[in-house]
């Protein structure tokens, strides 16, 4: 995580990354690059910054030394080896990293264009319109970590704990919690069918495709929910729903609004929408004192508390408020009191027709 997180928190932090102005000419930057053979990697990034810069793209410096490094087979511009650095590129090189510039001038955000990103430690696969993991979202992993670490005779058990995750995206949320609970299972559902391939095939990358269970499912169709009773009663739910206020979805940063999915942000009027069906559908399937642990707009905790005061039917209590790195309370952990579900075990349904990895 600090290898990127610290481009990653100006880069997206919140969502509301905005740039400058798109309109751009390939021309007009193109001919005043120099020739391959006398460019070093630190040269180049120094004229593509300008470049960024003088073009209105967000992040000019970071957008350029990951593109660099990118191509030099590097992370990050400051693990490559001084000499390195100072070497001519070769025609080749230049080329790549001329091209991979030309779509980050076209507002691509550098995750797109790199192909994959680290979250949590872990290096997933990033394909647009997929989700773009934030770093906030970290955040709410390490909350889960810790409330786990709570319960040790729950994590040790085998298959424990049970975590169902809605909107899995790139999978980032799910894998995470997969890699620092070696005893846990996941079910990772999305409506999204190009997120059901990525966390798959994230899952794969990483080898933890034994563990998770992935579901094309959309939590808003009625009944939709109820084949996920066949794996039994969940310790948890967690999810990055769709939370953005419908009003605030034409603010978004141009590399969002243009490359990633509008269903992964746009949660309705108030942002409720998903969140409203994943409350409603929770008492069904967790387990008594179950936890839901959600990343939310700083509007939401006071909308979601009294969403939930509305419900009583439904024996939720919003047992805390996490604030994020800059501050704003963003994370929220509601507990499952009470004793009733709403399926008896027997009348569990048959095994749905879920993904499963092999
Ligand atoms: C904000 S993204 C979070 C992705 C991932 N969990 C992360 O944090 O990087 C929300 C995800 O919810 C999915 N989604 C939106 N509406 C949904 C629905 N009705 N049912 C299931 N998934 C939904 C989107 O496809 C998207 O992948």
């Amino acid at each position: 995580m600090e290898r990127w997180g610290g481009m990653l928190r100006v880069l997206l932090s919140g969502l509301g990354w905005r740039g400058g102005t798109l309109g751009w000419a390939f021309s007009s930057w193109r001919r005043h690059l120099p020739q391959a053979g006398l460019l070093s990697a630190t040269q180049l990034v120094n004229e593509w910054t300008a470049v960024f810069e003088k073009e209105g793209i967000p992040e000019a410096r970071e957008s350029s030394e990951y593109i660099v490094a990118h191509v030099l087979g590097a992370k990050t511009f400051q693990s490559l080896r001084p000499a390195l650095r100072r070497q001519p590129l070769t025609p080749g090189q230049l080329q790549c990293i001329q091209e991979l510039s030309g779509r980050r001038l076209q507002r691509m955000p550098v995750q797109y264009i790199l192909g994959e990103w680290d979250f949590q430690g872990l290096s997933l696969k990033m394909t647009p319109p997929v989700f773009i993991p934030r770093p906030e979202t970290e955040e709410l992993v390490e909350w889960v970590l810790e409330e786990a670490a709570l319960r040790p005779h729950e994590a040790d058990a085998q298959g424990s704990p049970l975590i169902l995750e809605v909107g899995c995206g790139s999978g980032a949320i799910s894998l995470s919690l997969l890699s620092r609970l070696p005893q846990s299972r996941a079910i990772a559902v999305d409506k999204g069918e190009a997120a059901i391939c990525l966390t798959l095939e994230n899952a794969q990358r990483l080898r933890l495709q034994d563990r998770i269970q992935i579901v094309p499912l959309d939590v808003t169709l009625e009944g939709s929910w109820a084949h996920l009773l066949y794996w039994g009663p969940l310790d948890l739910i967690v999810s990055n729903p769709p939370y953005v206020f419908r009003q605030d979805m034409e603010q978004l940063a141009p590399e969002i609004r243009s490359y990633e999915d509008p269903a992964a942000l746009d949660g309705g009027e108030k942002g409720m929408d998903i969140i409203e069906h994943i409350l409603a559908l929770a008492p069904r399937l967790l387990k008594d004192s179950g936890s839901i642990f959600l990343e939310v707009d700083p509007r939401h905790p006071e909308l979601v508390s009294s969403w939930l005061q509305s419900r009583p039917d439904l024996s939720l209590n919003l047992v805390a408020v996490r604030r994020d790195f800059c501050g704003r309370s963003r994370f929220l952990h509601i507990q499952r009191s009470g004793a009733q579900r709403g399926y008896p075990v027997d009348a569990w349904p048959e095994p749905p027709s879920a993904r499963v990895p092999r």
